[in-house]
């Protein structure tokens, strides 16, 4: 039996339930390449706004059961995933403490803390926040989770298991999560401001749009590669594709000029103070 077998039939014993709430276009593609790798699609439940035509439609050529509201989803699942906005947590939050207990939520909430949810269900709720990104879609997603003080060591493993299906999964402590949701969970936005900017410039200099963007997205792709699992350090990397008086010389010289460096880590440090805003922390 190979391993992905064995994972599936493991899962499928213990998550027969497995479901979630307000799961957003980005969860419902990842619910199609792993959630139902993992279990069967008419034992998962997902509430979606009626309005939202896509996401049902999307639901629905699954085989993922839909509801209009939060309660019969909670009522119905042993594992739920909060994905809905951190204003609207709160609300939903409150609205499902009553049917809480004895349920693993695993909330994907920018900026709520642990301590925030569960202090907001029931104390016999289990609790793991997980900070996951949007390359998931295409399996290639990282994230992160931490345990809550009621989270299991099987609970850990369910989670683990869930986000590793599509990407890479590993725990960290709660103090590094808005660091993390600045650098991996918003990183795939700035990856593609950078990805259009290059297609961009390639454009103004004559390439068609179409070859500029299969470039563009494969040099990202190809140097990530490269930094992942050559063992070598970035600058090192970068030295080796500047040759003496060229191209990338000249042009890396105008990425400094015009602050390159400081703007993409200026990014992360704004983006991890929007978290600790969220948040409600100070630093
Ligand atoms: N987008 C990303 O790449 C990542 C997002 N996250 C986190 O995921 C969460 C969702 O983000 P994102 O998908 O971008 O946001 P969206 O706004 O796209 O998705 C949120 C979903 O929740 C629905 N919703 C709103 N109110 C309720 C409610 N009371 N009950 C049930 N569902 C409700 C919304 O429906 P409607 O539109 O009809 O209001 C929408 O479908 C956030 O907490 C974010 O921090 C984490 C990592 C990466
Ligand atoms: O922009 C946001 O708030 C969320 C958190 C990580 C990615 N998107």
């Amino acid at each position: 039996m190979g391993m992905e077998t064995k994972i599936r039939k493991w899962i499928n014993g213990r998550l027969l339930k497995l479901q979630g709430i307000g799961i957003s276009q980005s969860a419902i593609w990842t619910s199609s390449r792993r959630l139902i790798g993992l279990a069967k699609p008419n034992t998962l439940i997902a509430s979606v706004h009626p309005a939202d035509k896509l996401s049902l439609q999307s639901f629905q050529s699954l085989g993922v059961n839909t509801v209009v509201k939060n309660a019969p989803v909670v009522q119905q699942s042993d594992v739920v995933f909060v994905s809905v906005k951190p204003q609207v947590v709160p609300s939903v939050l409150s609205e499902i403490q009553p049917l809480s207990s004895g349920k693993l939520f695993l909330s994907v909430a920018m900026g709520i803390t642990l301590s925030t949810i569960e202090s907001s269900l029931s104390p016999q709720a289990r609790v793991i926040r997980v900070m996951p990104n949007l390359p998931a879609v295409m399996c290639s997603g990282c994230s992160v989770f931490v345990r809550g003080v009621n989270a299991t060591d099987r609970d850990a493993e369910i989670t683990q298991k869930l986000l590793q299906s599509v990407g890479t999964c590993e725990p960290v402590d709660e103090s590094q999560l808005d660091v993390v949701t600045a650098l991996s969970g918003s990183g795939p936005a700035y990856v593609f401001v950078m990805i259009e900017a290059l297609a961009d410039g390639a454009v103004h200099m004559g390439l068609p749009r179409d070859l500029a963007y299969r470039l563009a997205s494969q040099t990202v792709l190809g140097a990530g590669h490269m930094v992942r699992d050559s063992g070598m350090h970035p600058g090192q990397l970068k030295d080796e594709v500047t040759s003496p008086a060229g191209s990338t010389a000249a042009a890396l010289r105008q990425l400094e000029l015009s602050g390159f460096r400081a703007a993409v880590s200026g990014a992360v440090e704004q983006a991890t103070l929007r978290c600790r805003q969220i948040s409600g922390k100070t630093t």
